[in-house]
């Protein structure tokens, strides 16, 4: 079956943050905000989901569901659920783990939310790696906990880990927790397991915790292959791995996701607070993702290393300065434009007023990110020429 990612797909009117939760998530401004362009002739290239349809074996799914007509209180009690899943991590990353290790979130942010209050001491911190997804931090933030921020090294978009700077903060007996990002958001990198294998060991040989936010590990470039950090430290039960179905399959808004926590007191602590109801639909998508949606994702995945050279091209032809390469893996497009800006601006509001194109960039990336933006990519071809026609255009005023 072919699947159609050039359909531009109508998201008006469906509560969607993509297309009315921007004044508040990215301007912190109230919904009657002002700009030059009328919501719907903004280019909408910010928030991390998707603008295709999710794949038709889950819309069917989740249909055969509604056939039962009673939405009562649900939890997951069929073990297809943790078969389905662990079959999936086998398949695509020659990794699994006992099923009690295995609890759901209705999202990876509440479960940052809650594992920090779990892990943390009050007087400890978080160690980040930066440019970093912001609620990394605002998840220690509501926690009241510090967070240490470790800059990635930067040559020229090639982004590395900064070994002995992590060494040196993990060495700091109050930081107790590294939040880590494989993929990493918003750099597009796949650790390699070398680099994985030297991070992780550096973290617990200094007693941190490390949380494995791998939301992003189905959606990598053809040639890339997603390790997920517990497979490398087997004996350790102080990784927990953090995946969903949201960013692979676009169900963000079913808010289900798969959180691994090898420790038995960590995972007692866990059941203790959190509140384990499910949305019965969330759960029949998620386990038809899994099931069915092989196929979907590895054309998806053409689609979008089709939209990176397209970007690529177009880049190099009409942005010569821009700095960008190719992520490994994501649709997010993180690109160095700085020698088009102006100082000192707001880079997503500058882009807004003038380009008429809804990004993330700047300082929302916590540090180490000024003068990049983020693009979206995982949107119809169509979408993204104007989007980049747009940019570059103003840009080259
Ligand atoms: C690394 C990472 N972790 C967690 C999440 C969210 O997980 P959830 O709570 O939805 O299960 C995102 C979504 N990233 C977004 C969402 O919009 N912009 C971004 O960069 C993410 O990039």
């Amino acid at each position: 079956m072919l699947y159609n990612f050039d359909e531009i797909i109508e998201r008006r009117n469906t509560n969607a943050m993509s297309t009315d939760g921007f004044r508040e998530y990215i301007f912190n401004a109230p919904q009657e905000m002002k700009f030059p362009f009328a919501d719907d002739e903004f280019i909408r290239m910010w928030i991390a989901d998707m603008e295709f349809a999710t794949p038709p074996e889950v819309i069917q799914a989740i249909k055969d569901r509604t056939e039962k007509r009673i939405f009562g209180y649900t939890k997951i009690f069929d073990p297809e659920y943790y078969n389905i899943f662990s079959k999936w991590t086998k398949k695509h990353y020659d990794w699994t783990f006992p099923k009690e290790h295995l609890v759901t979130s209705n999202g990876i942010i509440p479960a940052l939310y809650e594992l920090i209050d779990h892990i943390c001491k009050p007087n400890e911190k978080v160690l980040i790696l930066t440019p970093s997804y912001a609620f990394f931090k605002y998840a220690a933030d509501f926690n009241n906990i510090e967070t240490v921020c470790s800059d990635l090294i930067n040559k020229n978009g090639n982004y590395e880990m900064n070994f002995d700077d992590i060494e040196m903060k993990a060495k700091d007996e109050k930081v107790s927790l590294c939040i880590f990002c494989n993929p990493h958001n918003p750099t597009g990198r796949v650790w390699t397991e070398k680099e994985l294998k030297k991070v992780g060991e550096i973290c617990l040989d200094n007693g941190l915790w490390i949380i494995s936010d791998e939301i992003h590990c189905d959606l990598l470039r053809t040639e890339f292959k997603h390790t997920p950090m517990s497979k490398l430290f087997p004996d350790s039960d102080k990784i927990i791995t953090c995946m969903a179905p949201s960013k692979t399959f676009n169900l963000a808004g079913l808010m289900i996701s798969n959180i691994i926590i090898p420790e038995k007191k960590l995972r007692e602590k866990w059941y203790k607070r959190h509140f384990s109801m499910e949305n019965p639909l969330s759960v029949a998508a998620a386990q038809a993702a899994y099931e069915h949606g092989d196929e979907w994702v590895r054309q998806l995945k053409i689609y979008l290393d089709e939209n990176f050279e397209f970007t690529r091209q177009y880049l190099e032809k009409n942005l010569p300065k821009a700095v960008f390469k190719i992520p490994e893996a994501t649709y997010l497009a993180w690109i160095n434009v700085q020698s088009y800006l102006p100082e000192d601006i707001d880079i997503p509001l500058y882009f807004a007023n003038n380009v008429g194109v809804l990004l993330e960039g700047g300082n929302m990336f916590v540090a180490n990110s000024d003068g990049y933006i983020r693009l979206n990519l995982a949107c119809p071809r169509t979408i993204l020429e104007e989007g980049l026609k747009r940019i570059c255009t103003f840009l080259n005023k």
